[in-house]
């Protein structure tokens, strides 16, 4: 069977901006006979995410992440169908999803690297399984559960950056829900900031390319910042953060504005910004979404039932054809895409 594949081609270096030609696509002859606990899958559609900067480099800095390696096989988020199986976990035509799904149109995965899922819980949009019933969703609601400490009725305002992301549209629209009277998402275009604010409900966007950020945050948080999502780091969060009240909640989520940038993770704060969080006694603990897998399945539940009733509405920007993964990976990376980027492989 012929089967198209990408691999990494070059490496970006720890400084610098990946580009498409980091990726190239090959065609190989997959044999077909499985071995006892393997399956075929076919794969319908897969992830790119931004801790994938990190896997391209010799040294990922995260001991939870394996480094890719030069012209072998990328692997990442992915869902699929089982073509065939010699495992007794999976069937054929089973919905499967895997954190380390290979970026190839068919494969021979072992049966204890996948997960099947049920297509009801995202009523048929299998896709959802990569981002808001999946890592992405999980990450907006265990991360403001474990570290928002949003009280209802305590009329919190929270502050989303990254906020037309995949995290970052979920993140705004739970804090809505659990309680938040007021959540302002910062992002990078007018175009995104139309979509938060008119499709999810985010009460103020601003668009910190055009516009001066701590400005627009004081007149769109009079009663100053009580949580703070925070994707990106940087300049943004030090704006944000200078306007946090005493005694109030940062979700270190991530800080991809420093991907690109030879810095350890979390990369270093300035002194103003240390001082802020010592003097205003904020909290800013780190939160990586794979240790709390204990509580996915009641979240991916209540992520889903959101979703079923309108309550949280699901941004996604869809690129088909597994020759474009390279191209949507550093485009997402720049923000071309508005929610999820997905790359849709196969019908
Ligand atoms: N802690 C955890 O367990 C997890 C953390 N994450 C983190 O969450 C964050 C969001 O991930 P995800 O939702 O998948 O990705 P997104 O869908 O948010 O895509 C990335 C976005 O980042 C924004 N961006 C890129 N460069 C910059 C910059 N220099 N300054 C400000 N914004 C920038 C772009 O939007 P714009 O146009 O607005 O600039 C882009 O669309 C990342 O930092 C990621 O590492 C993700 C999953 C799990
Ligand atoms: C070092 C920078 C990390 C930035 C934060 C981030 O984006 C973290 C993302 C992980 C999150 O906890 C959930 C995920 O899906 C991301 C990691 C996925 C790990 C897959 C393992 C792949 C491998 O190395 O084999």
């Amino acid at each position: 069977m012929q089967v198209q594949r990408v691999v990494l081609n070059s490496r970006p270096g720890k400084n610098g901006a990946p580009v498409p030609e980091n990726f190239r696509l090959e065609e190989i002859t997959l044999a077909p006979d499985l071995k006892d606990g393997e399956v075929l899958v076919r794969t319908l559609y897969l992830s790119v995410d931004p801790y994938m900067r990190c896997r391209m480099n010799e040294d990922t800095g995260a001991d939870y992440l394996t480094p890719w390696q030069i012209s072998k096989c990328v692997d990442g988020g992915g869902v699929g169908l089982i073509d065939s199986s010699r495992c007794n976990n999976f069937a054929a035509g089973d919905v499967v999803i895997s954190f380390n799904w290979p970026w190839q149109t068919h494969a021979v995965m072992t049966g204890s690297d996948l997960q099947k899922v049920d297509p009801q819980l995202v009523d048929g949009h299998l896709s959802y399984f990569l981002g808001a019933v999946g890592i992405t969703g999980l990450t907006a609601l265990l991360g403001i559960r474990e570290k928002g400490h949003i009280t209802k009725r305590a009329n919190h305002t929270m502050v989303v950056s990254g906020a037309a992301g995949a995290c970052g549209s979920i993140a705004g629209q739970i804090g809505r829900l659990d309680g938040c009277v007021r959540v302002v998402g910062i992002c990078g275009s007018d175009e995104k900031c139309k979509a938060i604010v008119e499709d999810l409900g985010f009460s103020t966007a601003i668009n910190y390319h055009l516009e001066d950020v701590p400005t627009r945050l004081k007149e769109s948080c009079p009663d100053g910042i009580d949580v703070y999502f925070d994707n990106v780091g940087g300049a943004i969060s030090d704006a944000v953060i200078a306007q946090m009240n005493n005694g109030s909640h940062i979700i270190l989520c991530g800080q991809i504005s420093q991907y690109n940038k030879d810095v350890p993770y979390p990369p270093p704060l300035s002194e103003e910004t240390q001082k802020n969080l010592q003097s205003k006694n904020i909290t800013r603990e780190r939160f990586t979404v794979l240790n709390y897998m204990s509580k996915a399945d009641a979240a991916l539940c209540e992520l889903s039932q959101w979703i079923k009733s309108g309550r949280i509405k699901v941004l996604e920007t869809v690129v088909n054809g597994i020759e474009n993964m390279g191209d949507a990976f550093c485009s997402m990376m720049k923000g071309g895409n508005i929610g999820k980027q997905i790359i849709k492989i196969s019908h």
